[in-house]
């Protein structure tokens, strides 16, 4: 399903109410909420939403289970960390136990090494299911998301749940959730507007079915929703 905002700014509220509905009715009927926050600069706003007082005391962040969709491979103090982007604009602002969130890096170790621990800690949560309530997404201009980019390995990946590989095009590791795991959530939201994305959201959602070109086609829920939070200037390619 896709909704379509005037603009960026109508964005943010309607996919608070979508985080905060879902992390309460996660919350009332398994007792928590588990969530894959993105990266990038499009879930800014909606954060800074969520940490107001308005919204944030809506939510029993004792029972919040906070993971990543991907990361870039730096500390946690790197203005590149997806992670400190999070904390910065929500974490820091709600009464959330430092063991409830999961960074996609751990200091001491090798990317790969630590998708295997990435993936165990979601074990240690879901078990086998591997099922997220929520697990939001952000697409960039070249139809990648999470770290699926295009033509990349990672995008075939059917058996790990959290892959680590080197993006000689960035040149730097990157640690992401794979379509695999994504597609067991209930519930994923795709926030992505402006009209650099319109050429890559026309071809994901209409154009031929290609993948390796246009990952975000990967993300097909197996027994969830699928929502596209987006503007008008992102759907008039
Ligand atoms: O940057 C990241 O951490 C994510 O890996 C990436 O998938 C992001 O969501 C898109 O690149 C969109 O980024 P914008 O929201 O900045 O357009």
């Amino acid at each position: 399903m896709i909704s379509i905002f005037n603009n960026k700014e109508e964005i943010a509220p309607h996919a608070a109410n979508i985080f905060i509905a879902a992390a309460q009715n996660a919350i009332q009927q398994r007792g928590r909420f588990l969530v894959a926050l993105t990266g990038g600069s499009s879930p800014v706003s909606i954060y800074k939403l969520l940490a107001t007082p308005q919204y944030k005391t809506k939510i029993d962040w004792n029972n919040v289970f906070v993971f990543w969709g991907d990361e870039r491979w730096v500390s946690l103090e790197d203005a590149r960390s997806n992670a400190k982007m999070s904390y910065d604009y929500l974490l820091s602002h709600v009464e959330i136990p430092k063991s409830n969130i999961f960074p996609m890096y751990k200091e001491g170790f090798l990317p790969e090494e630590y998708a295997l621990e990435y993936e165990k800690s979601i074990k240690g949560l879901t078990g086998e299911n591997g099922q997220f309530d929520l697990i939001l997404l952000g697409m960039g201009d070249d139809g990648h998301t999470a770290s699926l980019f295009p033509g990349e390995a990672v995008l075939q990946e059917n058996h790990k749940w959290v892959s680590a590989y080197y993006l000689e095009s960035q040149s730097m590791y990157r640690i992401t959730l794979t379509a695999s795991i994504i597609n067991k959530a209930k519930e994923i939201v795709v926030v992505t507007f402006g009209e650099n994305k319109a050429h890559a959201l026309n071809e994901v959602l209409y154009g031929d079915y290609n993948p390796e070109k246009f990952p975000m086609q990967l993300i097909k829920p197996l027994d969830g929703n699928l929502l596209f939070l987006t503007d008008k200037a992102a759907v008039s390619g």
